[in-house]
């Protein structure tokens, strides 16, 4: 197992769901595991160095340093995030939202307002399904959504609309380091290190879920992506403009920081 120095040492948090395994599994030292709304509290609070942390915080704070080539990424559907509906996208009045989610909870709406020219009041998850006539669901819920009853709930899974809207891939999740931390580009080396030996022991890591082995891999290879390079940076650039075009962010000019 090789070792990843620059790593030592520092307050890692990562997402807890299925889709980061992959790029977290070959770390032997601590690792904070939480959702990602919470991932990035904790990095503004100062109470982590590195995290995989929603793309909306990137955006919303560009002033984080992002490690280049890995990330939680999809292009075309991604499964596990997803609006369970019931008829046409235009009647969607209450909308219930996961706190779970930065990234998601922000995609939906921009992909309501501007290709579906629809606001839905937005609810706690909690109001679904009784006052509630949708939900967004991410990370592990989502599977077990999927694979249970759907109760007649119409899935619009939202890596599959956003490259139908837009042609790009798109980014859930990079990691963020804090800025002032040494050794950034050190840091990134390990991650994307990190990476490569996930995605290279991806048995391992199916084996070890209790889950049906045919779909984990199916999930972990051809819905989630872990790459981050010049398309999936077209798909933050593309989600970036919407954002602040519908008001969520302010600074949409800063250049992000990569290493
Ligand atoms: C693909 C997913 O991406 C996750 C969604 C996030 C968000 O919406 O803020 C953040 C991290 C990702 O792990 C998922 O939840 O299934």
């Amino acid at each position: 197992m090789r070792s990843y120095p620059a790593l030592a040492g520092l307050r890692i948090g990562c997402v807890q769901y299925l889709n980061s395994k992959p790029l977290i599994h070959g770390y032997e030292g601590p690792v904070i595991f939480d959702h990602p709304s919470g991932l990035a509290r904790g990095l503004v609070a100062g109470q982590l160095d590195v995290a995989l942390v929603p793309t909306f915080e990137a955006l919303r704070t560009p002033h984080y340093t992002l490690a280049n080539d890995v990330g939680i990424a999809c292009a075309g559907a991604v499964y596990s995030v997803f609006l369970a509906h019931r008829g046409p996208l235009a009647e969607l009045r209450r909308l219930a939202l996961d706190p779970a989610s930065l990234t998601s909870v922000h995609l939906l709406q921009v992909l309501l307002r501007e290709y579906h020219g629809v606001r839905p009041e937005l609810l706690p998850l909690s109001a679904f399904p009784k006052e509630a006539d949708a939900a967004l669901i991410i990370g592990n819920q989502a599977i077990e959504f999927r694979q249970q009853d759907k109760d007649g709930y119409q899935i619009l899974d939202l890596g599959e609309e956003w490259k139908r809207c837009t042609g790009l891939p798109f980014v859930f999740a990079p990691w963020l380091m804090r800025p002032d931390l040494p050794h950034a580009a050190e840091v990134a080396d390990d991650l994307r290190a990190l990476k490569d030996y996930g995605v290279a022991h991806l048995d391992e890591i199916i084996e070890a879920e209790p889950r049906d082995p045919a779909f984990t891999r199916r999930y972990l290879t051809e819905h989630i992506r872990f790459k981050l390079g010049e398309p999936e940076k077209a798909g933050i650039a593309k989600y970036r403009e919407l954002l602040a075009k519908h008001g969520f962010i302010t600074d949409a000019q800063t250049p992000l920081r990569f290493a």
